[in-house]
C-alpha cells in the first residue's frame, strides 16, 4: 500500500496507476497491463510479448481475434516502454522483462489454473517468449514466433561494430545509437505513419547499453536453442532488415523440437501483423489456426 499521503503512482503520460489495469513488479515499478476476456468460460490463456520502442495496445487486433475464439488475451507494457514506469527503452538486465513476464503468467495462472498458456511474441519480445520458455520449458503449450530477434543482422553487428559497442558501453553506456528506422517495419505506408504517429512508441536513440543487452540476449538464445523441445511456431519475412531471418532458419533448424512449425513469408517486412493487409491477415490466421490446434483436448473430467 503506498504511504498516507503520498502522491499518487502516475504513469510516464501522467495518469494515476491506481485509474489504469497494472501490476507492480519486483522492483516496485508499475506495468501497464491490457486484457482481452472472452464472455464464456475461456479455453487457455495467451499471454503477448511487445517487442523493443512498442508497447501492447498494437496488439489489440490480433488479441481480438483470439478473444473471438474465447481465448484470454493479457498483455503488459515492457518496463520502460508505453504506459509503464522505467527508463525509456532501457534496461539494466533483460532478465527483468522475463522475470516480469513470468510474473504476469503467474498471475493469470493463479486466476485460472487448469487453462493451458500460449505466449505470442515479436521481435525482441520473440527473445523474451523464447527465453521465457527456456525457463519453464513443461509451462507453455505452444510459443508463437513473429520476427524474433534470435540473431544479429550480421550487416548491422560486424565484429568490428560489435567490438566498439562493448567497448563504448564501458565508456559510454548512455550514448545513443541510431534509432528504429520505422519504413524497414511494414511496406504498408499507413502502418508506418501509425507507428510513427504513437505517442507511446518510443522513437528516441537506442542506449549503447540496451544494444548491449540485445546483444546478451543473442548469445543465451544461442546456448539454449540446442535444448528447446516446446512447440513453436515462426513466422517471418525474408525482406526483414531488423531482425535477420536466418535467426528464425537456425532455431528451426537447430531446436530438438518435434512440434515446430516456419513459415516464410516473401517479400515480408519486419512487423508481419502490420505488413501489407493480406499478409498480416494471413499472420492473424495463421497463428489463430495454429493456437487452436494446440489446445489439448479436454480431459475426460473436464469434458464432464
Ligand atoms: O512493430 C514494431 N516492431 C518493433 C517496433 O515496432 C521493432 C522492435 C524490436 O523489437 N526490434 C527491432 C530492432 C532490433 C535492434 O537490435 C539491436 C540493435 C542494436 C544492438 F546493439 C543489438 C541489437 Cl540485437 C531489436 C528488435 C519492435
Amino acid at each position: 500500500m503506498p504511504e498516507p499521503g503520498a502522491a499518487p503512482r502516475r504513469s510516464p503520460q501522467g495518469v494515476p496507476y491506481s485509474d489504469l489495469p497494472h501490476i507492480v513488479n519486483a522492483d516496485g515499478l508499475h506495468l501497464f497491463c491490457r486484457y482481452w476476456e472472452p464472455t464464456g468460460q475461456p479455453r487457455a490463456l495467451v499471454f503477448i510479448a511487445h517487442g523493443a520502442g512498442e508497447h501492447c495496445g498494437p496488439y489489440d487486433e490480433m488479441a481480438q481475434r483470439l478473444k473471438e475464439l474465447s481465448l484470454l488475451v493479457f498483455a503488459h507494457d515492457h518496463v520502460g516502454h508505453g504506459q509503464s514506469e522505467g527508463d525509456r527503452m532501457n534496461i539494466k538486465d533483460f532478465q527483468i522483462y522475463i522475470r516480469d513476464s513470468l510474473q504476469h503468467i503467474d498471475l493469470m495462472k493463479s486466476r485460472h489454473p487448469d487453462l493451458p498458456v500460449f505466449i505470442v511474441g515479436h521481435s525482441m519480445g520473440g527473445a523474451i517468449s523464447i527465453l521465457t520458455a527456456c525457463e519453464r520449458p513443461g509451462d507453455f503449450v505452444g510459443v508463437v514466433l513473429i520476427a524474433p530477434l534470435v540473431q544479429m543482422n550480421p550487416e548491422s553487428a560486424t565484429p568490428f561494430k560489435v567490438f566498439m559497442a562493448k567497448l563504448l558501453n564501458h565508456m559510454l553506456p548512455s550514448l545513443t545509437m541510431g534509432s528504429i528506422e520505422s519504413k524497414w517495419l511494414s511496406r504498408d505506408k499507413r502502418q508506418v505513419e501509425a507507428y510513427d504517429a504513437d505517442e507511446l512508441n518510443y522513437h528516441g536513440g537506442m542506449r549503447v547499453s540496451f544494444g548491449m543487452q540485445l546483444m546478451a540476449a543473442v548469445e543465451r538464445m544461442q546456448r539454449e536453442i540446442p535444448s528447446i523441445s516446446w512447440p513453436f511456431l515462426l513466422l517471418h519475412g525474408d525482406a526483414d532488415k531488423l531482425c535477420d531471418i536466418r535467426g528464425s532458419r537456425m532455431m528451426y533448424d537447430n531446436s530438438p523440437s518435434t512440434d515446430k512449425k516456419i513459415k516464410i513469408y516473401e517479400g515480408g517486412y519486419h512487423a508481419l501483423h502490420h505488413d501489407l493487409p493480406e499478409v498480416a491477415e494471413s499472420v492473424l490466421k495463421e497463428l489463430t489456426t495454429w493456437i487452436t490446434e494446440h489446445i489439448p483436448a479436454a480431459t475426460s473430467q473436464e469434458a464432464q
